[in-house]
């Protein structure tokens, strides 16, 4: 039945079953309606089209670059040096990354919880994985065991679906222990847009720290661009893998219009977008704590994530269940056990909303999580 076949589902399986319904807040793509700037920028598409085809490809993917990472306070990223890769997504610049550090085999130690993709697509090129629970790595230094068993530190910060944000001292902390070990340390950062906590500029502590490190930027979280966005795979001068050689073995380059459209949506983030961006993720996010108020066991778990997902906790409610009801209203959430890829029952009783939505679709699936939640 439902519930059994949905148990053998990754994360993005059940977000393909939302892709047919108005009422999708499964993925964490941004789905909100284009602001007026922003439209304006697409109808501007024919003409950025005719420009950027008269222009050097590597101009574009500079200036695309700068624009982008500027916006996010990250100002010593290396640009030009040949150590940024765009990519046409950053499950793609992951997989990369992860066939580089593959062909010597090993352990990596990986957040947890965070998005399935990582761990599968790790597991995937056939490295071993460690769990390391978000408490501990928050918590003060990493055990020197561990640091002497694995090759690589894996980060998602902002965390997926927790949307905790790594300080800069626990960074700096951190890159200095990988450094002391020669551990790579990888960071995926693709819901950065969202925090200005994760707005310092990491390149400079992880150039400052020595440590040998890859960072994974995601242009496609923070915009509606119909999946037309930029993974950027940044690496140290010291990584020493074989990231460039692999890379030119999956792509010549990723598109010059999209990063020229990545390039605009970042001027017009710049000009006042991006805060603006964060008020209405804040006020989605008020808008399904509201809706869920006084529910018995409902409660939410992240109280001050900032990041463009919210989690639920049900109680002792059963999210496939609940989730499986809420598809009888063409309404989709994702229920939270493969987050937890180590240990899937740990996400049994909790659901992720996605808030990049416009309020109306946000607003009726909400309404259908209640009558669900109060029936159950
Ligand atoms: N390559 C994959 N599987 N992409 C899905 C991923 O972008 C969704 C996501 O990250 C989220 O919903 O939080």
């Amino acid at each position: 039945d439902a519930l059994h076949d949905a148990a053998g589902k990754n994360l993005t399986e059940f977000e393909y079953l939302a892709l047919r319904s108005p009422l999708n807040v499964a993925d964490g793509h941004a789905r909100q309606a284009l602001t007026s700037s922003q439209a304006r920028i697409i109808d501007d598409l024919p003409n950025m089209f005719a420009k950027t085809a008269a222009r050097p490809p590597e101009e574009v993917e500079l200036e695309a670059c700068r624009a982008y990472l500027g916006l996010l306070g990250q100002h010593s990223h290396p640009d030009g040096a040949g150590r940024v890769l765009a990519c046409y997504s950053s499950s793609v610049a992951m997989e990369i990354f992860a066939r580089s550090l593959a062909k010597s085999g090993g352990s990596v130690a990986l957040i947890h919880p965070t998005f399935d993709n990582i761990p599968d697509i790790l597991r995937g090129v056939g490295l071993q994985l460690i769990p390391l629970e978000e408490e501990r790595l928050h918590e003060g230094d990493l055990d020197r065991d561990l640091l002497n068993s694995v090759r690589c530190i894996f980060v998602t910060t902002p965390n997926n679906p927790t949307g905790r944000v790594l300080s800069e001292e626990r960074l700096r902390a951190l890159a200095a222990q990988c450094a002391e070990h020669d551990v790579v340390l990888a960071l995926d950062t693709s819901f950065r847009g969202f925090d200005p906590r994760g707005h310092y500029d990491h390149y400079r502590v992880l150039e400052n720290s020595g440590c040998r490190w890859v960072v994974i930027e995601d242009t496609g979280k923070l915009w509606p661009t119909l999946e037309l966005k930029i993974g950027w795979l940044v690496r140290s001068d010291n990584l020493g893998l074989p990231v460039a050689k692999i890379y030119s073995d999956i792509l010549l380059g990723a598109s010059p219009l999209v990063l020229a459209l990545v390039q605009r949506f970042a001027e017009d983030a710049a000009d006042g977008g991006l805060a603006d961006l964060h008020h209405f993720i804040a006020r989605n996010r008020a808008l399904v704590r509201q809706g869920l108020s006084g529910l018995p066991d409902v409660t939410f778990p992240d109280t001050d994530s900032l990041s463009s997902v919210e989690r639920v906790h049900l109680g002792s409610r059963s999210a496939l269940e609940v989730w499986s009801a809420l598809c009888g209203h063409h309404v989709y959430v994702l229920p939270c056990q493969k987050f937890h890829w180590a240990n899937p029952a740990e996400g049994d009783h909790m659901l992720r909303i996605a808030l990049a939505r416009s309020v109306a679709p946000l607003e009726e699936a909400i309404r259908a999580l209640r009558a669900v939640l109060t029936s159950s």
